[in-house]
């Protein structure tokens, strides 16, 4: 068992299990450690769906057409897949994920659910029973799409999915994530991050690509390779141990809609950093900066109307936390996953190690105090 035990009481709900049982096994059993287990499968399953497309359906010529078809390809396939698994174990569960079958339906949709049916049997055709392929060769795929219609809130559990985060990233064959998350009554207590374009060590940056991150809450956040063969092997992960927001590198979007480079600059300023930003599509940002591959995640609001939603951010938050960092949005307070689908109640977000905190969330209040 990794982590604290879980309590007979969770146990038994959580499993279905007589009381009786679940006192036996309960010290053996770590909190959450079937949903980490499968959520891992998943999002492993899910990361080989990504890059089987990337490898087939990604060409000079879709790129500069600027074909945004392949990635939802990934995007169908990725979600049908992890909602397909999350359902195999965890049928009560409900799911708050990104997409939904529209586009899929109808002789309209043909076209692109052949190529997802596909796609999803060709790269998880051996994880499958016969029945289930078949199946999923017919509707089944369109209904597993559609367990991520949930509607999200402060109650009991649900997973929250981005199938891709970073599609952008995605199209240019950089950094973009699978991310996974389970939330119960409004806190997110287990977060998987694949990031299968992200160097699994920084100081080789040419070296293996693929990292997956994962945390439970009160047990760590670790790291281990996305690849196929991976022997399982775990590392804890700590966020940087710089004092000083003077040496500290800031992780930000590539997108300038997605976060304001120009107040990013000014904070930087105040903050005393000279290191230059790194920028990077999707929630490996939140990878970067639980592992110490920078310091500082920051997202500023760029426009009144846009609200985040519950997928770009929940297995980030998890992960920076158990790394030893702190997340808020930019006026300090914590994300507030209970709400829904989306952190209505929340503006922009900043996430950094514990130490240099309270200094960076001080200076993006000074920074945005004087540009109102
Ligand atoms: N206007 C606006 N403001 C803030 N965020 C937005 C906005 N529009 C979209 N999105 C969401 O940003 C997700 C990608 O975030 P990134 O940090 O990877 O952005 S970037 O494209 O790399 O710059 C992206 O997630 P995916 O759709 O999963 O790629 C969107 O959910
Ligand atoms: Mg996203
Ligand atoms: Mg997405
Ligand atoms: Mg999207």
């Amino acid at each position: 068992a990794r982590g604290p035990a879980t309590p007979a009481t969770t146990l038994r709900s959580l499993y279905k299990l007589p009381l009786t049982t679940a006192r036996k096994i309960s010290t053996h059993v770590a909190y959450l450690a079937k949903e980490r287990a499968v959520a891992i499968e998943a999002v492993e399953r899910a990361s080989q769906v990504c890059q089987a497309v990337f490898q087939r359906l990604i060409t000079a010529e879709t790129l500069t057409k600027k074909d945004k078809s392949p990635v939802t390809v990934a995007d169908f396939g990725a979600q049908a897949v992890v909602n397909h698994i999350l359902e195999r174990y965890f049928p009560d569960d409900p799911v708050v994920g990104e997409e939904d079958s529209k586009d899929l339906q109808g002789e309209e949709g043909r076209v692109l659910r052949e190529k997802v049916t596909e796609l999803v049997n060709a790269t998880t055709g051996d994880a499958m029973s016969s029945d289930e392929a078949s199946c999923f060769a017919r509707s089944c795929i369109l209904r597993a799409i559609d367990r991520g219609q949930y509607a999200g809130g402060p109650r009991g559990r649900h997973w929250t999915l981005d199938p891709i985060d970073g599609t952008k990233g995605f199209l240019r064959g950089e950094q973009f994530a699978v991310c996974l998350a389970l939330i119960i009554d409004g806190q997110v207590h287990l977060g998987v991050v694949g990031c299968p374009n992200l160097p699994y060590d920084m100081s080789k940056p040419d070296g293996e690509r693929g990292v997956l991150m994962v945390a439970v809450k009160g047990q760590g956040a670790f790291q281990r390779k996305l690849s196929a063969d991976s022997s399982e092997q775990e590392t804890p992960v700590h966020v940087s141990g710089v004092q000083n927001t003077s040496d500290a590198v800031f992780c930000e979007s590539v997108e300038a809609q997605h976060s304001d480079h120009s107040t990013n600059a000014n904070i930087a300023r105040l903050l005393g950093i000279t290191k230059p930003s790194v920028r990077m599509d999707s929630q490996c940002k939140y990878a970067s900066v639980a592992r110490g591959d920078a310091e500082i995640y920051l997202r500023l609001p760029v426009s009144e109307t846009y609200v985040e939603k519950i997928w770009d951010h929940a297995s980030g938050n998890i992960i920076i936390h158990e790394a030893g960092g702190r997340v808020s949005d930019i006026n300090g307070k914590p994300l507030d996953f209970s709400i829904g689908r989306t952190l209505s109640a929340n503006k922009g977000v900043v996430a950094a190690s514990a130490k240099i905190f309270d200094e960076v969330i001080g200076a993006v209040q000074a920074t945005l105090a004087k540009d109102n």
